[in-house]
């Protein structure tokens, strides 16, 4: 196939890897135009690949036959959006991103939308992008035209297991919405890897219970206390991990918040509940998130 990987961060490098490996012809696409991209990936057994692939080939784009997005959230509609009209009609566009948001500003795409859900994990440090722990991704459409396309699903496995095609995401995507309303502001909060939540067991509790009941007013219900076990289970399974909102707070970078519990309290705002404890953290995350500003300008901090 021929796919051009949009975003060639920690996920984008690990996808134009595999599926450079796997022979398929693979561009990357860059917010600043180049025609290479330095693909420089160490693997979970240590092993170097790395190549300079075609970059921001206008013809390759043209005739592609996947356009893979790996963008944070809050970059994904324009960059798509500027991309779509330079696409085949026909071309799907996978997502896989974190967050919730994104289809309702990308309605007006004529192209066949799909979304993924991934467990992998990848991060940068340096020039080197680190492919920390294999998992899977969980991919499904995201409207009517994707329907057609669940073969994508083993293609993309072959290149980088496990890939698991699912004819409808939204419970799931509920459910890591859920799960990354907790863990992400609160350890970008405390400043601690996902395991030391575990000191914070009413903060957990409450942010589940407020995400359960949205979800139910969504159509997908999941009683607090099975969503509750489920997120202290994602906990315990990354006690280690610092969360991806922790690292773009350390290396003050804007965040995904707008696009996690930004997006449960709009979905609760238009369902008229109130979800105070997500409120709180939203408000203190976009708090720390306009400190960057006058930390690089010198400026003292709102409280000193
Ligand atoms: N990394 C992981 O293990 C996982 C990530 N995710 C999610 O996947 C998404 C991607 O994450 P990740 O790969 O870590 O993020 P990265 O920040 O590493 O990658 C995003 C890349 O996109 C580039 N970019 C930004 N704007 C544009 C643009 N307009 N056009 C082209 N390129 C652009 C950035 O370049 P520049 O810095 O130059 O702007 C950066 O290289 C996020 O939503 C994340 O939460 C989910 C599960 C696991
Ligand atoms: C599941 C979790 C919380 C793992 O760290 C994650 O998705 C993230 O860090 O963004």
């Amino acid at each position: 196939m021929k796919i051009t990987v949009l975003g060639c961060g920690a996920l984008g490098q690990l996808w134009l890897t595999a599926l450079y490996r796997q022979g398929h012809e693979a561009q990357g696409w860059l917010r600043v135009p180049s025609p290479w991209c330095s693909v420089n990936l160490q693997e979970t057994d240590g092993s170097v690949f790395n190549e300079l692939l075609t970059a921001n080939d206008p013809e390759f784009l043209a005739s592609s036959d996947l356009l893979l997005v790996t963008l944070k959230a809050w970059q994904v509609s324009t960059a798509v959006k500027n991309l779509a009209s330079k696409l085949p009609a026909d071309c799907p566009i996978l997502l896989v991103h974190n967050g919730m948001g994104i289809l309702e500003e990308l309605r007006g795409v004529k192209q066949p939308l799909l979304m993924g859900l991934t467990t992998q994990a990848a991060r940068r440090d340096g020039n080197l992008i680190i492919h920390v722990a294999n998992g899977t991704t969980h991919i499904g459409p995201a409207n009517l035209l994707a329907q057609a396309h669940s073969t994508l699903a083993d293609t993309l496995h072959v290149a980088l297991p496990d890939v698991a095609w699912h004819n409808d995401l939204g419970a799931a995507s509920w459910k890591k919405l859920a799960v990354n309303c907790v863990i992400n502001p609160l350890t970008a909060i405390y400043d601690c890897p996902n395991g030391e939540l575990r000191d914070y067991p009413q903060e957990v509790e409450q942010i589940c219970h407020e995400a359960a009941a949205v979800m139910a007013r969504e159509g997908h219900h999941s009683s607090p206390e099975d969503l509750l076990a489920y997120t202290w289970q994602i906990i315990d399974s990354t006690a280690n991990n610092i969360s991806s909102m922790l690292q773009d707070v350390r290396a003050q970078r804007q965040t995904e918040i707008d696009y996690i519990s930004g997006y449960l309290l709009k979905r609760a705002r238009a369902h008229g509940i109130t979800v105070p404890e997500n409120a709180r953290l939203y408000e203190q995350i976009k708090r720390k998130e306009n400190t960057y500003e006058r930390i690089s300008a010198g400026l003292s901090r709102p409280w000193e």
